[in-house]
């Protein structure tokens, strides 16, 4: 089977700054990376490791330092800008001048690549922008003018303007950062089903960990000496590089669920019996209580029972049987036990 053409690709692309005449800022690079047709790729990485850059560079908004960046296979220095916005809609986090536009004007901004700017709307490109707006949810404030939003209404409109532009390929730098949680859940499942339902190749940018981890097909992960991984998510995960590119002081990934907890691992030895939603929250609190959980035998061991839909706590220390009822009663208890037992780290 051969391998489908992308719809984008770096070739030895070096990221970065001319500083001077002689004198350039090497950002990230040489990355030799692609976006597929349909895919919904993230791009993480800690401040400052160069996501907006590469976001820029991809747009042809900066140029490279070396390399190239093909769009269909065209070298994105030699294409016209006109022909550029045709393929490739670009989202940045700069607050937009709109002057006095309405969203629905806005918006429709985004359809001018394809009629030019005096071309009339079509009816095709009437459909575009209303269902650019409906995507969104942003069609209830289409008469309002731009300037009167909320950051994260502002936000959602620009994406809208870049769905009306209908390119094969998205770049979004951070556009979930001014949303609530459930605008941020809604745009991410979006993004994704508009990656598969339109065979566009969606490229954002994020510090939405967790997120991006469930609805990425692939993740670039940029670290802070500028090399880029890029991996289906759950294999980084597994191979350890998401704690290696976000590694800080204090910042510990935890594999089991994808996140990084603000605890450092506790010294405490425990063994935590049990499954499902409850073991996963009352590892939670025993790590926040200071223990390091174990698979091995250990002095204190906490057995999780269900019975008649009501769970109990059984924690057995030094010959010592008890029930609780509650993770507070669980805790409690455990504050009175005397140390057993300490991990060697
Ligand atoms: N115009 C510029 N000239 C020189 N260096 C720059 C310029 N803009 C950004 N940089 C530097 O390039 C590096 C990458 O910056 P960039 O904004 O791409 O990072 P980022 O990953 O998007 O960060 P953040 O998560 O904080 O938004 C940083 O060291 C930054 O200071």
């Amino acid at each position: 089977m051969t391998a489908p053409t992308p719809l984008l690709e770096m070739q030895a692309l070096v990221i970065g700054y001319k500083l001077g005449r002689a004198e350039r800022k090497r950002v990230a690079g040489p990355l030799n990376l692609a976006l597929q047709a349909g895919e919904l790729v993230c791009l993480l990485g800690p401040n400052g490791a160069g996501k907006s850059t590469l976001m820029r560079t991809l747009a042809g908004l900066q140029p490279p330092l070396s390399g190239q960046v093909q769009i269909e296979q065209i070298d994105t220095q030699h294409i016209s800008a006109a022909e550029l916005a045709r393929k490739l809609s670009i989202v940045l986090t700069d607050r937009v001048e709109a002057g006095n536009l309405t969203v629905q004007e806005l918006v429709t901004l985004g359809r001018y690549p394809h009629t030019g700017w005096l071309g009339n709307l079509t009816a095709h490109d009437q459909a575009i922008v209303r269902e650019a707006l409906a995507a969104t949810n942003t069609a209830q404030f289409a008469t309002r003018r731009v300037a009167t939003l909320s950051d994260g209404e502002r936000q959602k409109v620009m994406l809208a303007r870049a769905l009306a532009q209908d390119t094969p390929v998205v770049l979004l730098d951070e556009p979930t950062a001014h949303l609530d949680l459930p605008n941020r859940v809604q745009l991410m499942r979006l993004l994704h089903q508009l990656a598969r339902q339109t065979q566009k190749a969606i490229l954002l940018s994020t510090h939405e960990l967790d997120l991006a981890l469930q609805a990425a097909d692939r993740v670039w992960l940029l670290h802070d000496e500028g090399q880029l991984h890029a991996g289906v998510p759950e294999d980084l995960v597994l191979s350890g590089t998401f704690e290696v590119a976000f590694a800080r002081e204090g910042l510990v990934f935890d594999q089991a669920t994808g996140t990084f907890t603000i605890h450092k691992p506790g010294t405490r030895l425990v063994r935590l019996d049990g499954s499902g939603p409850l073991a996963f929250w009352t590892r939670r609190a025993l790590q926040r209580e200071g223990f390091m959980l174990t698979d091995d035998e250990a002095p204190l061991r906490v057995e999780l029972r269900e019975q008649n839909s009501a769970s109990q706590w059984v924690s057995h220390v030094a010959g010592q049987i008890q029930s609780h009822h509650s993770i507070a009663d669980l805790l409690t208890y455990l504050r009175t036990v005397p140390d057993l037992g300490q991990a060697q780290l």
